[in-house]
């Protein structure tokens, strides 16, 4: 699969819901919030078998209902477009629960 760095700015551009993070890096980040624990980590257990696939992992945590997500690409030293479809991916899979 083809990676191209396109950097935050253009990434939250392109996606809804998502913001530039406010670290040193380049990276995106948005907080998803579900009705309970257990559609939080249904939601985690989804984007965790994608996130094998694509072998591009989110840097996340969880508290009860909500799940704050931060993504780059290290090997790249920023936002790829392997962010940008893990990131789509994220919000297709919690607008199921929605
Ligand atoms: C060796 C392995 O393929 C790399 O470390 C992969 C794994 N998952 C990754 N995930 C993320 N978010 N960024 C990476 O650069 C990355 N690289």
């Amino acid at each position: 699969m083809m990676t191209k760095t396109i950097g935050a700015d253009a990434a939250v551009l392109a996606l809804k819901g998502w913001t530039k993070g406010e670290g040193e890096r380049d990276e995106i980040t948005r907080t998803f919030r579900f009705d309970d624990f257990k559609q939080a980590f249904a939601f985690m257990s989804a984007v965790a078998l994608k996130a094998e696939q694509m072998d591009h992992h989110p840097e996340w945590s969880n508290v009860y209902n909500r799940v704050e997500v931060v993504l780059t690409t290290h090997d790249a030293d920023g936002v790829t477009t392997r962010d940008l479809e893990l990131a789509g991916f994220m919000d297709a899979m919690a607008a199921k629960f929605r």
